[in-house]
C-alpha cells in the first residue's frame, strides 16, 4: 500500500524542509519539489494536499516564482504560507500588496475557530511573521479566518474550494500553535490518516529499489559514514547479492580511517565490499589547485571516474547507489535556492556518469531522520552516531593547494583533538567537531628560535540536523591540552585558533 503524501511547493523559501519535515513528524509523508514541476506530474502522483512555501520575492514583480493557475483545479487542497499565500491570493483575482513597515518577529493574532486550521487554537494566539508583501484583499469566494493589528489577512480560506492561506508561518517554533495549524489542514482538510512512520518508508523504499533495479548488478558508494551505510544497508535489504559496494580511500581521510572502516564493515555487514586506493589519482588531479569550488568538483568527477572504472570490472553494472540526504541537495542549490557549496555527490558531479541512473533512496530526509532509519533497521548505535564526514575529506579542510605533506599534518593534529575530545567524554555532546589547516603562516618561538609556521584551527559544533549550528562551548582545559599537544607533537605547527561561529553565517566547514 502506497503512504498518503503532501506536495510541498518550493518557491524558493527559507523553511520549505522545515515544512516537509513537520509534516512528516505529524505521520503523514512529504516531499519537496519545484514551483516548476508539471500539474500533470502533480496529478499522476496522488497527493492528498499541496503546501506552497514561502519566498523571497514580490508575486507582482517581474520574472517570480509563479505556478499555473489551472493547479487550483485539480480539486487536491492547498495550504499556501506567506509567499504561497500571496501566490495564492494574486492569482486568484486578489490583491497583493507592498506594505510600508515590514512586520517581522512574533506576532499577536485573533483567529476563527470556525476555521479547521484553528480549532484547536486559541482566539488570540501568537504567530511568527516574516513579510513586506501583505493580501490587500482576498480573492472572490475566500473569507478572512485571522487578523493581526497591522495585517488584515494573516488567514483566509474558501473552504468549499479547500484553497487555506496564512501570512505567518505555522512551520517554526515560534508560532506556538503551529504544528496544530497543520494538523488540522492534513487530518481535517485533506483527510490523512497519520500512516507514515519510518518503517513504512523504509519498506516503501525497499519495494521501489527492487522494482527499478531488477536483475541489475548495483554498486554502492560506501564511505563508511552514517548516510552511505544506512543507504548500502537499505538497498541491501532489497537486492541482497546484486549489491557491492566500492570504498575509495582517496587519501584525504582521517588518520587510520580507511582501514578502521574496511574492518567495521566486513565485520558488521554480510555485504561484498571493494576498497579502492586511489590516492595518487586524486593527488594528481587536485595538485595546485586551491579554489574550493574547483577542488569540490574535482573531487565530484573524481570519484564517479572511480566508481565507473571499478563497475566496468564487474561486467554491467546500471545504478550507483549514493547515501545523498537533503542538506547535500539544498546547499548545492537546489531549485531556486543559492549555492552555498557544491556537495561532491549532488553539484560536485559530473554532466556525464557512466552509469543509467543513481539511487539516492535518503535524498528527502534530514540527517537525524536517516539516524532514525539506521537504528530502524538495526545497525549498531555507535555507526549510527557515527559524527558525518564530508566526502571531499581533509582537501577541504586544508585551504589553499592540498599537497601529501599538508594531508599528514592535519591528520596528525585532527587525530590529537579527537582524542581529547574522546577523553573528556564529549563526543556524544559535541555533534561535528575537526582540526583545519589555514593557509596562514605566523611567526612564534620555540626553544628559543623564531618559527614561521601554520596555524590550526579547531572547530566544534552542536546541531541536530546540520542546517543550522552553534560553536561548541568546549572547556577551556580540553582545548588547553589539545593544543599544547598539537604544538608538540605536530611539526610546522606554531599556533591555534578555536572557531566560534555558528551557522548561519559561517558554515560548519571551512570551504
Ligand atoms: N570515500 C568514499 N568512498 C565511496 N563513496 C563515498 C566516499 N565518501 C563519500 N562517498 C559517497 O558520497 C556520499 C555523501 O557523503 P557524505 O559524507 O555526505 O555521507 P556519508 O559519508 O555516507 O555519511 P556522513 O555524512 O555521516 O559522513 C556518501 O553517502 C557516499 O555515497
Ligand atoms: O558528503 C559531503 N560532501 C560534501 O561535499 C560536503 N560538504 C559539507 N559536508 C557536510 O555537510 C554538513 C554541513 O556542512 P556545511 O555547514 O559546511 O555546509 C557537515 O556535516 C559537513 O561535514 C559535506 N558532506
Ligand atoms: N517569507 C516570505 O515568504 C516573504 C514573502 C514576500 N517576499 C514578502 O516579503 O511579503
Ligand atoms: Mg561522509
Amino acid at each position: 500500500m502506497e503512504n498518503q503524501k503532501i506536495l510541498v511547493l518550493d518557491f524558493g523559501g527559507q523553511y520549505n524542509q522545515l515544512i516537509a519535515r513537520r509534516v512528516r513528524d505529524l505521520g503523514v509523508y512529504s516531499e519537496v519539489r519545484p514551483y516548476t514541476t508539471s500539474l500533470e506530474e502533480i496529478r499522476s502522483a496522488g497527493y492528498c494536499g499541496i503546501i506552497f512555501t514561502g519566498g523571497p520575492n514580490s508575486v507582482f514583480e517581474e520574472n517570480s516564482p509563479i505556478c499555473s493557475a489551472d493547479i487550483f483545479e485539480l480539486g487536491i487542497p492547498i495550504l499556501g504560507i506567506c509567499y504561497g499565500a500571496q501566490v495564492m491570493a494574486h492569482l486568484l483575482g486578489g490583491t497583493v500588496q507592498h506594505a510600508e513597515t515590514r512586520e517581522y518577529g512574533s506576532t499577536d493574532m485573533v483567529t476563527d475557530q470556525g476555521s479547521a486550521l484553528f480549532v484547536k487554537v486559541p482566539q488570540t494566539t501568537s504567530c511568527w511573521m516574516s513579510h513586506t508583501d501583505f493580501i490587500a484583499v482576498p480573492p472572490a469566494g475566500f473569507a478572512i479566518t485571522a487578523h493581526t493589528s497591522s495585517c488584515p489577512v494573516a488567514a483566509m480560506e474558501d473552504r468549499e474550494r479547500k484553497l487555506y492561506a496564512v501570512q505567518f508561518h505555522p512551520e517554526v517554533q515560534h508560532t506556538p500553535q503551529g504544528q496544530d495549524i497543520l494538523r488540522g489542514f492534513l487530518f481535517d482538510v485533506c483527510g490523512c490518516v497519520g500512516d507514515w512512520q519510518m518503517s513504512s518508508f523504509i519498506d516503501r523504499s525497499v519495494t521501489a529499489i527492487r522494482e527499478k533495479v531488477g536483475n541489475n548488478r548495483v554498486l554502492c558508494a560506501l564511505s563508511g559514514g552514517v548516510d552511505s551505510s544506512v543507504a548500502a544497508v537499505m538497498v541491501h535489504k532489497a537486492v541482497g547479492k546484486q549489491l557491492t559496494c566500492i570504498f575509495v580511500d582517496h587519501g584525504l581521510l582521517r588518520k587510520n580511517e580507511a582501514d578502521e572502516v574496511e574492518e567495521i564493515f566486513r565485520h558488521q555487514f554480510d555485504i561484498d565490499l571493494i576498497r579502492v586506493d586511489a590516492r595518487e589519482r586524486f593527488l594528481t588531479r587536485l595538485k595546485g589547485v586551491s579554489e574550493p569550488e574547483q577542488k569540490r568538483k574535482i573531487i565530484g568527477e573524481e570519484f564517479i571516474r572511480v566508481f565507473e572504472d571499478e563497475a566496468k570490472k564487474l561486467g554491467k553494472v546500471e545504478y550507483l547507489v549514493q547515501g545523498t540526504i537533503y542538506p547535500d541537495v539544498i546547499e548545492s542549490g537546489a531549485g531556486d535556492a543559492a549555492v552555498i557549496k557544491s556537495h561532491h555527490n549532488v553539484g560536485g558531479l559530473p554532466e556525464d556518469i557512466g552509469f543509467k541512473g543513481l539511487i539516492e533512496p535518503l535524498r528527502d530526509l534530514f540527517k537525524d531522520e536517516v539516524r532514525r532509519s539506521g537504528l530502524e533497521m538495526g545497525i549498531p548505535a555507535h555507526l549510527v552516531w557515527r559524527q558525518p564526514f564530508p566526502g571531499p575529506g581533509l582537501a577541504i579542510r586544508i585551504i589553499g593547494d592540498v599537497t601529501a605533506d599538508k594531508i599528514r599534518v592535519l591528520q596528525d593534529a585532527d587525530a590529537i583533538f579527537r582524542e581529547e575530545i574522546a577523553a573528556a567524554g564529549l563526543d556524544r555532546d559535541i555533534h561535528q567537531y575537526f582540526a583545519v589547516l589555514t593557509n596562514m603562516r605566523s611567526v612564534g618561538v620555540m626553544g628559543d628560535e623564531r618559527t614561521y609556521d601554520y596555524t590550526i584551527a579547531l572547530r566544534g559544533v552542536t546541531t541536530t540536523d546540520f542546517m543550522t549550528a552553534d560553536w561548541a562551548k568546549i572547556p577551556y582545559e580540553v582545548l588547553g591540552r589539545v593544543s599544547n599537544r598539537i604544538v608538540n607533537e605536530v611539526g610546522h605547527i606554531n599556533r591555534i585558533v578555536y572557531d566560534i561561529t555558528s551557522k548561519p553565517p559561517a558554515t560548519i566547514e571551512w570551504e
